[in-house]
């Protein structure tokens, strides 16, 4: 499988948000892309699944050209690239399962997803994600009763409901503890490795961009500053890629996943959140 991007900007008003991008991924990697708030991570990647449309350039999937998509052939693509968010987007209410196979919307009729008529397989699907994920045994807990990774973990099983090539992960880590940060990444680094399915995600922080992707792409004030690979990744690069000065230290971007890290405030600060 391989992903292209020709030559894509997207614009807001008078402000390029993603500035003439041009690369192309190949296979079953996990890609990471990192950069400072406001770099255009997140409108790049919510180009790829079509929640934001480009403003200009194509972006190709094995040639299809994603960006000329309609009607259902958009909604297949949709499908095909199931997008996971910082802040969950579950239906909190409702109990995880029904979460899940909600994954499941626009693949159905409108009456049988309005009923909740979810066939036996569907239902035996979902419950084996679930366990996969390690979180069967919280099937008939309403969403908002479990923790933020715990949650998490319920987001990516409704997006591998949709049996997607790829999968676009914006910020998954953002708003957990390290503990679940890293639960989280390992089970997106699973369903790459295992499933061999594309990873996309959106990082905050260096040290998961190096231990968690094969590759990762830089992004400052719309453009792609850094493509390379994980060890390529220096710390004066990423001076370049944050646009840090002098005081800009390494671990001030760190999740401190291990436990050692710094203030997140600080790093948050740092990145200009
Ligand atoms: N809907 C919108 N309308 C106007 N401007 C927007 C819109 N979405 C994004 N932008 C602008 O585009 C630029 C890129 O935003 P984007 O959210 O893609 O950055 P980001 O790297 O994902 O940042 P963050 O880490 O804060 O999410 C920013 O300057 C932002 O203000």
């Amino acid at each position: 499988m391989r992903l292209e991007f020709r030559q894509v900007s997207k614009v807001f008003g008078a402000k390029a948000a993603v500035d003439n991008v041009s690369l192309s991924l190949e296979g079953a990697g996990f890609t990471g892309v990192i950069g400072r708030s406001g770099a255009g991570k997140s409108t790049l990647l919510r180009m790829i699944n079509r929640l934001g449309d480009a403003s200009s350039g194509q972006i190709l999937f094995d040639e299809t050209d994603i960006l000329a998509l309609s009607g259902k052939a958009k909604r297949d693509w949709q499908a095909r690239c199931a997008m996971v968010f910082q802040q969950f987007n579950l239906v909190p209410r409702m109990d995880v399962a029904s979460n899940v196979l909600h994954g499941l919307l626009g693949r159905r009729s409108t009456l049988s997803t309005l009923f909740n008529l979810w066939t036996e397989a569907d239902i035996r699907r979902a419950l084996e994600i679930l366990d996969r994920l390690g979180i069967a045994e919280q099937a008939g807990k309403r969403a908002e009763a479990l923790s933020g990774g715990q949650q998490q973990r319920v987001a990516i099983a409704r997006a591998l409901m949709q049996d997607p090539r790829i999968i676009l992960a914006d910020e998954p880590i953002a708003s957990l503890d390290p503990m679940n940060a890293q639960v989280v990444m390992d089970t997106l680094k699973r369903i790459q490795t295992e499933d061999g399915r594309m990873v996309i995600a959106n990082l905050h922080t260096l040290d998961t961009a190096r231990r968690y992707c094969d590759r990762v792409i830089g992004m400052r004030d719309g453009r792609v500053v850094f493509d390379g690979r994980p060890e390529q990744l220096t710390t004066g690069v990423a001076r370049e890629i944050y646009g840090a000065d002098a005081s800009f230290s390494e671990s001030a971007t760190s999740t401190a996943i291990e436990g050692l890290g710094p203030d997140t405030k600080y790093a948050a600060a740092l990145m200009g959140d």
